[in-house]
């Protein structure tokens, strides 16, 4: 038997750092939503007790390393699953690059394995155990748009944010988010509006969506990638209606509304950097079928 899942992207529309905890790990206020650029992640049964992880990005792990090798021995462990998976993860999102690129494909194996296993877990009980594998995990069992609080594994639904383009723009560099945050200064931080951002979600405020977008993990990325903000202000130049960096970075996004500019965006960013994308937010969250 062989499922294939999609394993989308997720942007951060705003990004807060309340405080750091006394795990280490720091207190988020984020608006996170998935886009329509995905992985697509194989899964077929073993009979033989094993995972078996393949992919043809050279960046990305084929052992333990790997989250969706982390989501199967998780399940396995957990639920005393006797049968064995063959996971290829066919990579389209640019890996470290601040769009989840790895905790989607976990998500994508919690979910799909549920399904090759027959664990008959919901996505609440996939969402738990995808916090285990990461902070981004849980949001990514669900998928659509949501506040990520606590670690980033608490997650309240929100609506869609109204419909624009997203383009993105990855420089040739990857990111330590664990570094990242390491190097906040959390006196200095000025705080985005979540609140305001999630009223303007609510109320199809376009404007009022591109006002809020705010992140606090942009300054330090930009101090150690001057790159970064170079392609900031291409897209403004350009004439994107919103630009901001998501989650710890690289990767550069606009929204745009209206479709020439899209393409201006587009055609103008990618004689400037490797990877460039245009593409809409996924409204609906991930349904377990
Ligand atoms: C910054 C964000 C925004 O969505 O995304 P990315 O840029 O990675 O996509 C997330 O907070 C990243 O989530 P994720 O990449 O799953 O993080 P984890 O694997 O749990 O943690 C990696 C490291 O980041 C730091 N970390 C992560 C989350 C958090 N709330 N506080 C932290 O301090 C810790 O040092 C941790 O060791
Ligand atoms: N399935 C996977 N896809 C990509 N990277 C993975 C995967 N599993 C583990 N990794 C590791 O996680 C690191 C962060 O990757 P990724 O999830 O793409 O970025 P980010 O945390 O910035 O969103 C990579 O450097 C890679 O070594």
């Amino acid at each position: 038997m062989k499922l294939l899942i999609k394993a989308p992207a997720k942007i951060n529309l705003s990004l807060d750092v309340l405080h750091k905890r006394p795990d280490g790990y720091h207190e988020v206020e984020m608006v996170m939503t998935t886009i329509d650029l995905a992985d697509r992640v194989e899964l077929s049964l073993l009979e033989k007790d094993i995972i078996k992880i393949t992919s043809h990005n050279r960046f990305v792990p084929d052992d333990q390393r790997n989250l969706a090798y982390q989501a199967a021995l998780l399940l396995k462990e957990r639920f005393n699953v006797k049968k064995g998976v063959s996971i290829m993860i066919e990579k389209m999102i640019p890996v470290a690059a601040g769009l989840a690129g790895g905790s989607s494909d976990a998500a994508a194996a919690l979910r799909g394995l549920n399904k090759l296993w027959n664990l008959g877990l919901s996505l609440d009980e996939l969402a738990a155990l995808g916090a285990e594998i990461g902070s981004d995990v849980s949001f990514c069992v669900y998928g659509g748009t949501a506040l990520a609080t606590g670690r980033g594994e608490m997650i309240q639904e929100l609506p869609p944010p109204p419909t624009c383009w997203v383009v993105l723009a990855k420089p040739f560099i990857g990111v330590s988010t664990a570094e990242v945050y390491r190097r906040l200064n959390i006196g200095g931080i000025r705080h985005p509006d979540t609140e305001g951002m999630i009223q303007c979600i609510r109320d199809h405020d376009f404007r009022g969506v591109c006002q809020n977008v705010g992140n606090v993990l942009e300054d330090v990325t930009l101090d150690l990638y001057p790159e970064v903000a170079q392609i900031k202000d291409q897209m403004k130049r350009f004439g994107a209606d919103a630009v901001l960096m998501s989650g710890s970075g690289p990767t550069v996004f606009s929204l745009v509304e209206h479709d020439s500019r899209m393409h201006r965006i587009y055609n103008g960013l990618r004689g400037f950097c490797d990877q460039v994308f245009a593409v809409r937010m996924l409204g609906e969250r991930h349904t377990l079928d």
